[in-house]
């Protein structure tokens, strides 16, 4: 069976894209930034019909798509053996026969995802693999704990193992456009990581409009983010393509500007292969194939490696099995 160049050139999903440094604060340029919502919804209602890529080309995405997975587990009975089983799901996201049949010997998720807790265990199972261990931090989801607490949590989290952090941003500043405070908390997250790489999570169906996102995602970005993610998927409203839209381009404005790559995550309700084919070929489309790689891309999904499974030995074998044979964790 043929794929296409798209997944077969796919690397190793360990990131290796320059720090961002970060800048001053540049309140003229966050001030400067607006989005226009009419416009920005037709451009995505246009996306999921126009974008379709079939047979071999979708399977070569959905391939891709693995490959940019955050494998998440966030919930409050979270085991360390249901860890452990998230993690040999991570090391081998498509049964064997499936995989072979595609052409692959061997394919990952770019992380595992998880709470502090079980950090340890992740770290683990994961040894040997090459896929780091990523830990939501600073009083995810809310972001809502005591300061001190919230750096001191990031240290544990590095010092466990994480070689990711995805910290929660304090909604209120950007609600009370407070930007120095969102800047200013967002450079002391930056400086707690060390050497972990961080995901800015912006929490933004908390942010109130999309000029609140666009302006957030620049502050995140100046304050040296790595990454910046749409929601925590606790969120009543998590990702969305409007969203979406609006931090790829500030992604793309702050590339111009500076010449600095910040990576993207959209997390939260993406659980549909469909959906998240309409998520690449936005990337793609509004920032180039270089942001198709694990180190500048990765979805936030607890529950979308099984569809896409599912979709795979669709194309494999022409039958679809029940979902619970793609059980996930
Ligand atoms: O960061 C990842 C999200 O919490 C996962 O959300 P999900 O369970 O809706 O896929």
């Amino acid at each position: 069976m043929q794929t296409t160049d798209i997944a077969r050139t796919a690397p190793l999903p360990k990131l290796t894209e320059p720090r961002n440094p970060g800048m001053a604060l540049d309140l003229g340029w966050v001030r400067a930034a607006t989005a226009n919502r009419s416009a920005i919804e037709r451009r995505c209602a246009s996306l999921p019909a126009r974008r379709s890529v079939k047979k071999d080309y979708q399977a070569a995405w959905l391939l891709k798509a693995i490959t940019c997975i955050d494998l998440t587990t966030l919930a409050g009975d979270d085991t360390a053996e249901r860890v452990r089983r998230l993690c040999a799901k991570a090391r081998q996201p498509l049964r064997p026969d499936l995989l072979a049949a595609l052409g692959f010997d061997s394919l990952h998720t770019g992380a595992v995802c998880v709470y502090h807790e079980m950090v340890a265990p992740a770290v683990a199972a994961l040894r040997g693999s090459g896929i780091p261990v990523a830990a939501v931090s600073t009083g995810f989801p809310a972001g809502l704990s005591p300061f001190a607490l919230r750096l001191a949590e990031i240290g544990e989290s590095v010092a466990a193992g994480a070689e990711e952090i995805d910290i929660v941003i304090s909604r209120r500043h950007v609600l009370e456009g407070n930007w120095q405070a969102l800047y200013d908390e967002m450079r002391l997250f930056r400086e707690a990581c060390g050497e972990a790489h961080v995901k800015a999570i912006l929490a933004t169906g908390e942010l109130g409009t999309l000029k609140n996102v666009a302006r957030a995602s620049l502050v995140c970005m100046m304050a040296g983010a790595d990454f910046i993610k749409t929601s925590t998927g606790k969120e009543t409203v998590n990702a969305t393509l409007p969203v979406s839209l609006v931090m790829i381009r500030a992604i793309r404005d702050y590339y111009d500007r500076t010449g600095i790559r910040i990576g993207y995550k959209p997390a939260g309700g993406i659980s549909k292969a469909k959906d998240a084919l309409v998520y690449l070929s936005l990337i793609k489309e509004e920032l180039g194939n270089r942001w198709l790689q694990p180190d500048l891309f990765r979805f936030g999904a607890s529950s979308l490696l099984g569809d896409i499974e599912r979709q795979l030995e669709h194309h494999v074998t022409g039958a679809y099995s029940a979902g619970y044979r793609h059980a996930v964790g």
